[in-house]
C-alpha cells in the first residue's frame, strides 16, 4: 500500500517539547481537523493520552506510532516529528528510546486501517531506514528522506552488478525458457539493501522474495508480483516453501506452475544457486486441489502474518532461549468444540482490532504468550481468539513421523477435524510445520534455523 498520498511534507516537523504529551500537542497542531470530527484537538490529545496509559504505542526501533479513528472524510492523515533526545511518558524507559513519532489519524470507515499499520512496520523493519531518517541533517533533509521512504525513490538497490552476478542472471533466462518454467523467482535478501531488477528478464513472470518488500519500492514493469517471506540463518533459499506458500494462496502461482529460482547466501551480494521446482510435487502431501490450500475462511494476509511470527519465534527464540507454539488458524466455529483453556484466556475482553494479528502492536504480544502452555487460537480474519489452550481432536493421521511429541499430534488432529492450518514451532529443533488435512509440510527444515 502506497503510503505517501497521505503524507504531507508540511506535517513533517522536528519536535521541540521533551515530553510526550508535549510532542502530540506539536503533532497536531499541524494537523487538519475537518469539522466532522466533532472534537477540538485538545479532546483529541486527551483520547490518544489516555489510549497510551491503557496500551504503549512504541513499535521498537524509536518509532512511536500513535494511532485513532475518527469520523472523517478523508481516509488518514499523518503528522510526523522527529525527537533525537527521546521523550518523557509517565516514567516509561521505553519513550525514551523513541526518535520518530508517527501520528495517524484515520477514519473510522477506513477498511484497510490494519494494513496501513502493518505495511508501516513493514517498513520500519527494513534495514538502514529508521536511521536514514534520523540522521538527515536538517528537516528539509528529513522530509525528503520520510517521502522518499513511503513514496519509492528512497529505497535502496544493491545489487553488485559484477560479471557473475550477470552471468547467472542470463543463464536463468537460458534455464528457465529451456525447462518450461512459467516464472523466475529471485531471492533478493541475497543483497544487502535488495536486488536492483530494473531489467526484465526477456518478458518471463518475475517474482521477487524478500523479507522487507513495501509496495513502492519495487519496478512494476518489470517485477510482476512481490511474496514477502522472512529470510534466516545461513541456507541458500531458506524462503522458498514459504514463499512458494503465500504465493499459492495470494493466486501468484498455481499449484501446476514450475518456477526457475535464483538465489545465494542471505546478505552475500553474490548470486550463486539456480534451481528448478515444481510446486505440485514440492507440496505433493498437502496440496491436492490449489483452491484447497487456504481455508474457507481464512485470509491470505493472515497466514502471512502467523508464519512471519512462526519464523521469528523459531529463528530468535525467547529471552535467549528456544520457543515452541502452535497457532490454529480457520473456522474458529469449528475449532471450538475441540479446545479447553488451560489458563485464563489473556485475550479475553480486548476490541477485536486491538486483538488482530494484522495490528504490528500484537507481534511482541503474541511471541510472549508463546511461553503459555498451549494453542493460540486465530480466526481466519486475524482476530486472536485466545492463547494458553488445549487442543483435543481425536482423529490423528496414520503416519506421523516418530520423534513428534504431542504439540505435533496435536497439530495434525485438529487439522483433520476441521477446516484450519495449523502451525507449530518446534522448542527441540525450529523446525516450522504447516498442518493441513492431517498432512504435514515442513517449511523451515529442522535445524536449519536455530542459531540460538
Ligand atoms: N493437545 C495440545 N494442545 C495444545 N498444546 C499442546 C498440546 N499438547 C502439547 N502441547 C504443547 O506442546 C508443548 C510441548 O509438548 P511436546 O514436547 O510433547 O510436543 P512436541 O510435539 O515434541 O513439540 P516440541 O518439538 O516443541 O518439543 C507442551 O508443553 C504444550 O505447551
Amino acid at each position: 500500500m502506497r503510503l505517501d498520498r497521505y503524507i504531507s511534507k508540511s506535517r513533517i516537523i522536528d519536535i521541540v517539547s521533551g515530553d510526550l504529551e508535549g510532542a502530540l500537542k506539536e503533532l497536531l497542531e499541524v494537523c487538519k481537523l475537518p469539522e466532522e470530527v466533532g472534537m477540538t484537538k485538545k479532546q483529541l490529545l486527551g483520547v490518544l493520552i489516555e489510549r497510551e496509559q491503557t496500551m504503549t504505542t512504541y513499535l521498537g526501533s524509536g518509532i512511536g506510532l500513535p494511532h485513532v479513528r475518527i469520523p472523517m472524510k478523508r481516509p488518514y492523515q499523518f503528522a510526523i516529528g522527529r525527537c533525537p533526545r527521546g521523550l518523557e511518558f509517565d516514567g516509561h524507559d521505553e519513550y525514551r528510546d523513541l526518535r520518530l513519532v508517527f501520528l495517524l489519524l484515520a477514519s473510522e470507515k477506513e477498511k484497510s486501517y490494519l494494513n496501513v499499520l502493518a505495511s508501516l512496520a513493514r517498513t520500519f523493519q527494513e534495514p538502514g531506514v529508521v536511521e536514514k531518517m534520523t540522521h538527515s541533517k536538517d528537516i528539509i533533509a528529513l522530509r525528503e528522506s520520510v517521502t522518499a521512504t513511503f513514496g519509492g525513490s528512497g529505497a535502496k538497490q544493491g545489487t553488485k552488478d559484477n560479471k557473475f552476478n550477470r552471468l547467472i542472471l542470463k543463464e536463468a533466462v537460458k534455464v528457465a525458457k529451456g525447462s518450461q518454467s512459467s516464472a523466475i523467482m529471485v531471492f533478493g535478501d541475497t543483497f544487502i539493501g535488495g536486488v536492483d531488477l530494473t531489467e526484465s528478464f526477456d518478458g518471463m513472470k518475475t517474482i521477487l522474495v524478500t523479507q522487507s518488500a513495501t509496495e513502492a519500492s519495487f519496478d512494476s514493469k518489470t517485477v510482476t508480483a512481490i511474496i514477502p517471506a522472512r529470510s534466516f540463518g545461513h541456507n541458500r533459499l531458506s524462503q522458498l516453501r514459504s514463499a512458494m506458500l503465500i504465493g499459492l494462496t495470494r493466486g501468484i502461482i498455481k499449484h501446476n506452475e514450475r518456477l526457475c529460482c535464483v538465489g545465494g547466501l542471505p546478505q552475500s551480494n553474490q548470486f550463486d544457486t539456480l534451481v528448478v521446482v515444481d510446486v505440485e510435487r514440492e507440496f505433493q502431501s498437502v496440496l491436492t486441489r490449489q483452491t484447497d490450500m487456504l481455508p474457507a475462511a481464512v485470509k491470505p494476509e493472515v497466514l502471512e502474518r502467523v508464519l512471519g511470527i512462526a519464523t521469528e519465534l523459531s529463528v530468535e527464540g525467547r529471552e535467549g532461549k528456544p520457543v515452541g507454539a502452535l497457532f490454529v488458524l480457520g473456522d474458529s466455529q469449528q475449532v471450538r468444540p475441540h479446545t479447553k483453556q488451560l489458563v485464563l484466556n489473556p485475550f479475553f475482553g480486548y476490541e477485536e482490532e486491538e486483538r488482530n494479528i494484522l495490528n504490528p502492536f500484537m507481534d511482541e504480544t503474541v511471541k510472549e504468550f508463546s511461553l503459555l502452555d498451549g494453542a493460540f487460537i486465530i480466526r481466519g480474519d486475524g482476530v486472536l481468539e485466545a492463547a494458553g489452550t488445549l487442543i483435543h481432536a481425536n482423529e490423528l493421521p496414520q503416519q506421523l513421523p516418530s520423534g513428534l511429541g504431542t504439540r505435533h499430534a496435536a497439530a495434525a488432529s485438529i487439522s483433520m477435524a476441521t477446516d484450519c492450518i495449523a502451525l507449530v514451532v518446534s522448542a527441540s529443533t525450529g523446525q516450522v510445520t504447516l498442518f493441513r488435512r492431517g498432512q504435514m509440510l515442513p517449511l523451515i527444515e529442522r535445524n536449519a534455523s536455530r542459531d540460538l
